[in-house]
């Protein structure tokens, strides 16, 4: 990975932006692989969750567990502090994703 230092001697403002872009450029890509990862992950946890939705809906069970969602929080919040990552943003994100499968357990019992 390039870095931008500012030219002390001999630098050109051209030679600067030229090295700024290609910089930009090689974080775009780094956050495109990024969030091909993500998508591919969320997908593949939603597989995961649909069983689960069948399995809640075959056995009558409550589409949601709050007890294990405190659990999932908990574990997410220590990982996100370990990953530099906001907890409360992770927390959120979490949160977001499994009232999704909530949503989708829902439907799957009617
Ligand atoms: O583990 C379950 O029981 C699920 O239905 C999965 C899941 C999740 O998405 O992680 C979704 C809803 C529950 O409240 C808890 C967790």
């Amino acid at each position: 990975m390039l870095d931008l230092q500012t030219p002390k001697t001999g630098g050109t403002m051209t030679d600067y932006s030229e090295k700024a872009a290609l910089i930009l450029k090689e974080h775009r890509e780094s956050i495109d692989r990024l969030d091909a990862i993500l998508i591919y992950t969320l997908g593949e946890r939603f597989k995961h969750t649909q069983s689960v939705g069948k399995l809640k809906a075959t056995y009558d069970l409550p589409a949601s567990d709050p007890k294990r969602e405190a659990q999932q929080i908990d574990r997410l919040e220590d990982l996100a502090k370990r990953a530099d990552l906001d907890p409360k943003f992770a927390t959120k994100f979490l949160n977001f994703i499994i009232s999704e499968v909530i949503q989708h357990h829902k439907k799957q019992q009617k």
